[in-house]
């Protein structure tokens, strides 16, 4: 027979290959190619084109039974190429965790069960003394145990010693679906406004359905989100919940654990190659109930998918970023209808695609206009900066608030999104500051590492001691990051700690988690960070939010800045007040009239949102018309212009698709090499597609396109 194969190279095209043995789609092959051999998936049988089948090379071998991408997932996987334009193989591998991409056997996993034998269960607790973790584990053995649940809490060489003193004994068992036990923990009682969201799901179950649950921060969504899975989980059902990259925290896997007493399997980046494997494989046997994730957990083999929840839908970080450019929340609907099950979307801010969907009928829409238990949504005073005596970046009324929050017994939040010590150094004799000599960028001076960083291509150097202009050795930071900013705190409070949370106070294993829980035991101090503080985090202690600095961020030339920074402001406030004490917050700006700021202050999110949904619509902007994007990067200028000209010229053949470009992308230079970019717009998904088929079909004849590195991005995010 002949098999059409999808392999991992980046070409819009497949390879047939004839195999005498048995094989099914979603099934990986080993197959020659040019002088290599390649594990490719199986991705049609006796396809029904023309081919020549005298030229056709054999598969070396198959090396699955049970396919490893099952019907679903290729639907899925084949729909997205599709719409992202992007090749099929290279689609496919990001489906699969790395080790089965290497052609790892892929048969389903076996775990070992641990439980006491007779003379394990006469033991006594006295018996144990001291050993605490002996004494847990025997504890935790009462009820036999695989290998995989202990190992999350004990170490090998503990589970070998209760087997060499004969108190426990060792069986093999395989994944298959998981057992449920009773529910751990108690659910709270839901305010009205809760059981109606939760009934709505609830009532879903079953078949595909698209929810938007728009609660203010603070107004219990992820209580919504546990009693929403609840009757999954009893029905021996499964449930993916996605959420942004830097808000799985140990918190957020402990409140789903303890709530039901199912297994829950965390994906994200941060783990080994074996970790991925062996939770891929275990929520393809169906032995995890819930699998909370990022981005990519979207491509996770369920054996019985029954919910999707995606939590803040808003953020970022669900659209890759590089490769294939994919949006997880909007596959993730997809994934969600070719499952026939419901997804909740969940936000205090949820992105105006959401709300225009909501406005168009496709979403039904959930509300929790007020805080759980009735706290009150915090107040928001602006510091208007002009003229004001300021030391260390803070007005006088400002350090004054924070001393009166302090003295109360309450934490303080401070935002600030820079991190490093100051964004450059500057020649205090000729002007001359340090800039990465790959990109169009200053250089971020990190006086802890001693170093000068480039936060867009990551080059780092020792810290100059004479300027590189004039060579005056006067040279000081400009501007202020959190780095400097904590010890600036530490200067003028220096009575109480300062948590400082950033991607580099964060970077040790445990070290956030370490900051969490110290946050969260509720001593007085301040708390200051990037936009992480930003994401989820539940503090009941927070009294008062300062947001040091947005004014940059008011005058961007991106249609989206705007939301972004609504979003921004409305989640970082949203961080106040949410314990027994009602909370503040603090706008420090040169601009206190500022329309965008009087909007969201006076009005809310829900407000601002749907007037900057009205001036999308009548400015011609997404999501009332589609957009993609090609990026072109090269070391010389000229190649970068005249590859996207010849994009420009053949869309002379679609009037229907407005051009803006070629233009410099806002960051000209990156890592030595010049970015320009073509924006494209269109009333008509469909002819947007059809013109992007079209030129992609000439941009792969061009000579010019093997000297350049081209990009297409559909639906982005980020215009950069
Ligand atoms: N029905 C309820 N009664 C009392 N307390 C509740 C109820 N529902 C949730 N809570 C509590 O309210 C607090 C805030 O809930 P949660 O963190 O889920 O808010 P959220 O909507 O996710 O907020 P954010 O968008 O800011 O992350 C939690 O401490 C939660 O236990
Ligand atoms: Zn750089």
């Amino acid at each position: 027979m002949v098999i059409r194969v999808a392999l991992p190279i980046p070409l819009r095209l497949h390879f047939d290959y004839l195999c005498d043995k048995e094989v099914s789609p979603g099934c990986r092959v080993l197959v020659p190619f040019g002088k290599r051999e390649l594990i490719g998936i199986v991705w049609q049988l006796n396809p029904t084109d023309s081919y020549d089948a005298a030229q056709l090379k054999a598969v070396t071998e198959v090396l699955d039974q049970i396919p490893v991408l099952a019907a679903p997932i290729r639907q899925l996987l084949s729909f997205a190429a599709d719409y992202y334009h992007h090749p099929l193989g290279d689609v496919l591998t990001s489906a699969l965790p790395a080790l089965l991409r290497d052609g790892k056997n892929a048969d389903p996993l076996k775990d070992h069960s641990y439980s006491l034998t007779v003379a394990g269960q006469h033991l006594t607790a006295e018996q144990f003394k001291a050993a605490k973790k002996r004494l847990a584990l025997w504890q935790q053995l009462q009820q036999p145990q695989t290998e995989s649940q202990l190992l999350q809490h004990f170490q090998r060489k503990e589970l070998q010693y209760f087997v060499e003193q004969g108190w426990a004994q060792v069986t093999p068992v395989f994944y298959g679906p998981y057992q449920t036990t009773a529910e751990q923990q108690k659910s709270l009682p839901l305010n009205p406004a809760q059981a109606l969201a939760v009934t709505a799901v609830q009532q879903a179950l079953g078949s595909f359905s698209c929810f938007l649950l728009e609660g203010v921060t603070g107004s219990g969504k992820t209580e919504v989100y546990l009693q929403a899975i609840s009757p999954v989980v009893k029905q021996g059902g499964q449930v993916l919940v996605l959420v942004p990259e830097i808000g799985l925290t140990p918190q957020t896997l402990a409140r789903f654990e303890q709530r039901f007493g199912v297994p829950v399997g965390v994906w994200h980046s941060n783990m080994t190659d074996l970790e991925r494997f062996t939770v891929w494989q275990r929520c393809q046997t169906g032995d995890l109930a819930i699998v909370i994730g990022t981005r990519s957990a979207l491509f996770l083999p369920f054996l019985k998918l029954d919910l999707l929840i995606i939590d803040e839908e808003h953020d970022n970080s669900f659209k890759q970023q590089d490769g294939f450019r994919y949006h997880a929340r909007d596959l993730a609907i997809k994934r969600a209808s070719i499952q026939g099950c419901p997804i909740l979307l969940g936000s205090a801010t949820p992105s105006l695609e959401s709300l225009a969907n909501v406005q168009q009928g496709r979403f039904a829409h959930l509300e929790l206009p007020d805080r759980a238990a009735g706290q009150l949504m915090p107040a928001v005073e602006l510091v208007d900066l002009k003229q004001q005596q300021m030391i260390h970046g803070m007005a006088g009324l400002t350090r004054q608030r924070i001393e009166q929050h302090l003295k109360l017994g309450q934490q303080v939040l401070l935002f600030l999104n820079r991190r490093g010590f100051a964004p450059a150094l500057i020649c205090h004799e000729c002007g001359w500051m340090t800039e990465c000599h790959r990109c169009s960028a200053f250089t971020t001076f990190h006086k802890q590492s001693r170093q000068l960083v480039c936060h867009h291509c990551g080059a780092t150097k020792g810290v100059p001691h004479q300027c590189g202009g004039c060579g005056s050795t006067q040279l000081a930071p400009v501007g202020q990051g959190t780095e400097q900013l904590e010890e600036q705190l530490q200067q003028l409070f220096p009575a109480f700690t300062v948590t400082r949370l950033d991607r580099d106070s964060t970077r040790r294993k445990g070290s956030l988690q370490q900051a969490l829980d110290q946050i969260l035991q509720g001593e007085p101090q301040l708390i200051l960070g990037t936009q992480m503080l930003a994401k989820g985090h539940h503090f009941p202690n927070v009294g008062l939010v300062v947001i040091i600095d947005v004014d940059s961020a008011l005058y961007s030339n991106d249609f989206r800045a705007p939301e972004q920074l609504a979003q921004l402001l409305t989640q970082v406030s949203g961080r106040a007040g949410r314990g027994s004490q009602p909370g503040k917050v603090l706008l420090q700006t040169h601009y206190p009239g500022h329309a965008l700021l009087q909007d969201v202050i006076q009005n809310g999110y829900a407000s601002f949102a749907r007037s900057a949904l009205k001036e999308r619509q009548q400015t011609f902007l997404p999501p009332f018309m589609f957009l993609a994007l090609f990026r072109v990067e090269a070391h010389q200028l000229e190649l970068c212009k005249e590859w996207l000209q010849q994009v420009a010229e053949h869309y002379k053949n679609w009037p229907q698709v407005q051009l803006l470009g070629p233009l410099a992308c806002p960051l000209e230079r990156k890592a030595g090499k010049y970015r320009w970019q073509i924006q494209l717009f269109a009333k008509d998904r469909k002819q947007l597609h059809q013109s992007l088929d079209s030129v992609l079909a000439e941009i792969s004849r061009w000579s010019l396109s093997r000297k350049v590195k081209w990009q297409l991005d559909v639906d982005p995010q980020d215009l950069n």
